[in-house]
Order: C-alpha cells, then structure tokens, then sequence
C-alpha cells in the first residue's frame, strides 16, 4: 500500500525532471545554432573582405600594413605630445618610446635601416613628411642628432628612440646636420655596413640664403648676408668666407668625400631638392626604388597649393584633411643684391662640377 503511494508520488516528480532536461536541451541547441550562425556569418563575411583585399596583395603584408597604420597613428600621437631631443625639425618630438607599448606585439624597436643625413635647408623635411604614407616607412618625427651631439647616450639609447616596425618596414630618420658633421660618417658605418643614405641637395647658393633666413629670423640684429659672406677688410673685397656655416653646409663635394670614404657610391641616394618640389611624384619614386619598397606614393598624393607655392598632401598621414609643411618651411627670402648671388655662383661653380663628377649627376645648378 505504502509502495504504490510512494511510486505515484515518484511519477510525476521524474516527468518533471525529464521535462525540464528536455527544455534544457532545447535551449542550449537553439543557443548554439545561433552562435554558430553568426559566427559564421562573421567569418564568410571577413573572408569575402580578405579575398578581395589579397588579390592585391600577399597575407603577411596585408597583416603586417594593418597593423603598420594602427601602430603608426598611436606613434605619432606619442611623437606630437613628448619632449623633443636637441631637435631643430619643424614639427616632431620624440616620443615614439611610450606611444605603442602594448599596442603590437610583433613590432620591436630597431636602429634605423635608412637616414636622411642631409642638407640643411635642402628639404629634408618635406621628404620625411612625404616618405611617412608608405606603409612600410616607419619614420621619426623629430630630428635625433644621435650621431652629431648624442652619440655619448649610446645605441640602445637611440634605438629606443625609433618607432616600433614590423618586419619588413624600413625604419627612418632625418638629422640634416650629419651630412657636415666630422665624425657622423664613421659612427654611422659602425653601426650599420648596410645603412642607406639620403642627401636631399638644392642649389647651394639659394640654401645659404634659406640658412640665411632662417637665422635672421631666430636671431635679430644679425649682420647684412654680404657682411658675413665676404672677407671684410682683405685685399679681394668680394672673396667669399668658406668657413661661415651657411657658405660651407654647400661645398656638398668637400663633404661627401667624408661619406665616400666610408661607403660606396650606390649606398647614398641624391634627391633633387628643386624637383622634389616641381615633381615631388617623381623624386618619391625614385627614393622608394632606393629603399626598395612598391612605389606606392605617386602623383594621386600631392596637389599644387597655389598660395604656398609649393606641393603640399592631399590626405597626410592619419588624417582626411590636405596638409601643407609649416610657415617655416617655403618662406619668403632674404633679399639678397644680385651682384652678391652672382660672386656666389662663381664661388660654387667648380665645387658644384666636382660634386657632378663625384655623384655622375648634373644637378643643373
Ligand atoms: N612641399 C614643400 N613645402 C615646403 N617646403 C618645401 C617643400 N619641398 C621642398 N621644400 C623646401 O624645404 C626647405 C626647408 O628644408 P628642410 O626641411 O631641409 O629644412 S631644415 O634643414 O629641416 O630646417 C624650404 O626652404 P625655404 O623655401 O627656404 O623655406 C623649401 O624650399
């Protein structure tokens, strides 16, 4: 009597359960068959996008731009806002160090593969600036003066400097003061054999007068451009002073024989500084070849601004909006007496033939 209580209790207690397991059931394979669907969906949808991206180009580079313009927006975020390092560039200061901690973690910290070492006034600035929307660029915002006034806080110090790059990216600086620094050929071949060069060169006598400017308005009360470029009181009135720094910066013959006695010819690469600015296309094309990367920046990047004068970007790196170089940079000069450009340009002449021969390019100044 007791057990067939006890069973028509037990009945309805185990339909419970075997109903409640069932629904169970039931809601953990609707969940999965939704999971999954999206999932999928995700996934068809990603490798429909991959697909079409890699007919351009192969995974790992695809992989490696992706994460290349991430880090390179963080960088420059860290590089606008840090304290610059003996810098004089326009726009930079170093600070990729902090910028992309934790942000990639196959990017490492490298000594550069490429330097712009020079010349001042040549438009160093304007080709770092250019050179930064390759995706395989990583470049320094600032000028390091590593190998001129900070080769005491030795390489790891520098090397820390750099942006992080990933494999295959070129890591780039520019200091243009190296190209006449004494010592920087010598440091810089024992840091790298390897290490490729850029000289952006520009008519010497319109440099020294850009150098010119480029003091008066730092310094007022300078001497007249005349006073400090000839020999005052020498027998020859109009004998020009090698020695004072805007004249010397372009007797470009006297100090690339420094370089070549370090490297070979083909190691260093002579941009144009009047093309780069009648034809910056052109000159990027022929640096990307140097540095053997895809000629990616071409003539869709720039556009003429008139009021400036000179080429400026369509869309600069990390953002949407055109972008001109600084007031500093294409200012009005100096207003120099035709007679003093004309002595100059005598003063050049053989120096300027003997860098044709040394470089075999006629730079038509
Ligand atoms: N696209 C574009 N926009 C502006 N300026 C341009 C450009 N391309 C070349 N240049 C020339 O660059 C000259 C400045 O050279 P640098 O950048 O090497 O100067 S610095 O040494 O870093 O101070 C600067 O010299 P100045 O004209 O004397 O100001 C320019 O002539």
């Amino acid at each position: 009597m007791a057990g067939s209580h006890h069973l028509q209790q037990d009945v309805p207690r185990f339909l419970h359960k075997l109903l409640f397991m069932f629904s169970l059931a039931v809601v953990c394979a609707s969940l999965y068959f939704i999971l999954s669907g999206c999932c999928d969906f995700i996934l068809v949808d990603s490798a429909k996008h991959l697909k079409q991206t890699s007919q351009l180009l192969p995974l790992t580079e695809l992989f490696q731009r992706k994460n290349a313009s991430f880090e390179k927006r963080a960088t420059d975020v860290g590089a606008r806002s840090a304290s610059p390092v003996g810098s004089t560039g326009a726009t930079g200061a170093v600070g990729a160090q902090s910028a992309n901690v934790g942000k990639d973690w196959t990017a490492t910290r490298r000594l550069p593969q490429a330097i712009i070492i020079g010349v001042k006034k040549g438009g160093t600035r304007a080709l770092l600036e250019f050179l930064r929307l390759h995706p395989d660029i990583r470049a320094l915002g600032s000028e390091p003066h590593f190998f001129d006034r900070h080769y005491s806080r030795g390489l790891n110090w520098y090397r820390n400097l750099m942006p992080k790059a990933l494999e295959g990216q070129v890591v780039l600086e520019k200091t243009p003061r190296y190209f006449v620094t004494a010592d920087s050929p010598g440091r810089i071949h024992a840091m790298s054999q390897e290490v490729k060069l850029i000289v952006v060169v520009r008519d010497p006598v319109t440099r020294a007068i850009s150098d010119y400017t480029q003091i008066i308005s730092k310094t007022p009360g300078v001497p007249s451009f005349e006073t400090l470029t000839f020999h005052n009181g020498t027998e020859e009135a109009l004998k020009v002073d090698s020695l004072w720094s805007p004249i010397w910066i372009g007797l470009y013959a006297l100090h690339l024989e420094r370089w070549l006695a370090h490297f070979p010819l083909e190691q260093i690469h002579f941009v144009h500084g009047e093309r780069l600015v009648s034809d910056p296309a052109g000159e990027l094309g022929r640096v990307q070849d140097f540095l053997g990367l895809q000629r990616i920046i071409t003539d869709k990047h720039f556009y003429f601004n008139k009021t400036k004068g000179f080429p400026c970007l369509k869309k600069p790196e990390g953002s949407s909006k055109p972008h001109c170089l600084g007031r500093t940079k294409g200012r009005p000069h100096a207003d120099i007496h035709p007679q003093v450009i004309l002595r100059l340009r005598q003063f050049y002449q053989p120096h300027n033939l003997r860098f044709y021969q040394m470089t075999g390019q006629d730079f038509g100044w």
